[in-house]
């Protein structure tokens, strides 16, 4: 039998499962052994180098989004508005076969966009290219789950019923739970507040399942069975997702009122270019791309060409700017001084750990500089720069 055929079995057999406090325990059980199933079945068959036919497509710019739909929802119509690149697109499923990048300038960074080829129910069994594009899905920052506003809103569960069924968890943060194995010394399992999904016993079989004798297991938070499977897997990949919902004008105004309502959503119209502008807008928040811009001494600063940085790629301390710059850089830097919203005062004197945030400016002060120049040079750094006073009155200085 092969893997396919195993989780569909043991579906079958959590659907026949009455949900009680009896069963709970063989529920959690069958969960688990689907994980694991659904793990064994993201690695690449043996002896192949990995997945060869896949839809590998070099990385570009400072981050990359991925277009995710069923088909026919106008992914490549959406492609070709917002980079230029064409994507064909036409009336007809699966117009699309391949992996097709464009990018997006947008506050002075370049975003990857990638369409996609539709995909379908079963995906994550291997349906169409399902797994093929799933997997480019993974490699983005964040996604674009597009969905056609006149169809089923049960598309958008479907869609996310496969993503989650690889490991990918959209728009939610990983369980707060804390779990190390061990060499020896048995299962210690704690928790700090009261669980009503999870005992102890069942955590136990939980563990017993992935063969895990020896563990330390603290519950942070109310968690379920689903999440400690999460945590013990390990492989699950958190991603922020904006779903948006094309073709709003062949719907209501009633109903377009009542998509663009549900969480994490925006509505729009390719066809009418309606509403992109706030794509753009939302896509770039849920990047979390920090833009800083470096002051060279005595001169404004160099608004063209930002550093970006982020904090799922790397970080945002003065640390992580400076080996943006150059790797050897680090350690000829004495202090940076920095203009904008993570500054308390302009210019603020910072360290290597200091937390930059979007649009500060920094300029680097380096050890060899304070010898050779003594303090008397530091007057000229305190010229605040022009935009960074502009911007003050509209964003306060945080505290
Ligand atoms: N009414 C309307 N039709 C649209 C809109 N955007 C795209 N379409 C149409 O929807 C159809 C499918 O568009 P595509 O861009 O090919 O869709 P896709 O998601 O890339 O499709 P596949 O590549 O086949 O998965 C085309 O006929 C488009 O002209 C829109 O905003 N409104
Ligand atoms: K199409
Ligand atoms: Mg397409």
């Amino acid at each position: 039998m092969g893997i396919i055929e195993k989780i569909k079995e043991i579906e079958a057999e959590m659907a026949r499962t009455q949900k009680n406090k009896a069963t709970e325990y063989h529920l959690g059980q069958l969960k688990a052994k689907i994980a694991k199933l659904r793990t064994q079945l993201l690695e690449p068959p043996k002896g192949s180098s990995g997945g060869g036919e896949g839809f590998e497509v070099t990385k570009f710019g400072h981050g990359r989004v991925a277009l995710i739909g069923f088909p026919s929802v106008g992914k490549s119509t959406l492609l070709t508005m917002l980079t230029g690149t064409h994507s064909e697109a036409a009336s007809y499923e699966f117009t699309t076969l391949t992996c097709i990048p464009g990018i997006i300038h947008y506050n002075d960074t370049k975003i990857q966009l990638l369409d996609l080829p539709g995909i379908i129910e079963g995906a994550s069994e291997g349906k169409g290219r399902g797994r093929q594009v799933i997997a480019v899905a993974k490699s983005s920052d964040i996604v674009l789950m597009v969905l056609d506003a006149s169809k089923s809103e049960g598309h958008r569960q479907i869609l996310t019923r496969e993503l989650e069924a690889v490991g990918l968890r959209l728009n939610k943060r990983p369980p707060q739970i804390y779990f190390k194995k061990k060499k020896t010394g048995g299962i210690s399992f704690n928790s700090t507040m009261p669980l009503t999904h999870v005992d102890e016993k069942l955590c136990y079989q939980i563990l017993h399942e992935y063969k895990i004798h020896n563990a330390e297991i603290l519950f942070r938070e109310d968690a379920t069975v689903d999440d400690l499977i999460d945590v013990i897997e390990g492989n699950r990949k958190y991603m922020k997702c904006v779903y948006v919902y094309n073709k709003i004008d062949v719907i209501g105004i009633d109903d377009v009122d009542r998509l663009a309502r549900q969480p994490n959503s925006v509505v729009i119209s390719c066809n009418l270019k309606l509403n992109l502008d706030r794509l753009l807008e939302r896509m770039w928040e849920e990047m979390g791309l920090v833009r800083v811009y470096t002051k060279p001494q005595g001169q404004q600063p160099d608004f063209t060409e930002p550093v970006v940085l982020s904090l799922d790629r790397g970080g945002c301390t003065v640390e992580d700017f400076c080996n943006h710059i150059h790797r050897s850089l680090v350690k000829d830097v004495k202090y940076v001084l920095v203009w904008g919203t993570s500054a308390r005062h302009y210019p603020q004197h910072c360290g290597l750990g200091h937390a930059l945030q979007d649009e500060d400016v920094v300029q680097i002060v380096k050890k060899k500089e304070i010898n050779e120049g003594g303090r008397g040079r530091f007057k000229s750094h305190s010229t605040a720069p022009a935009r960074i006073s502009d911007r003050e009155k509209k964003a306060p200085l945080k505290t």
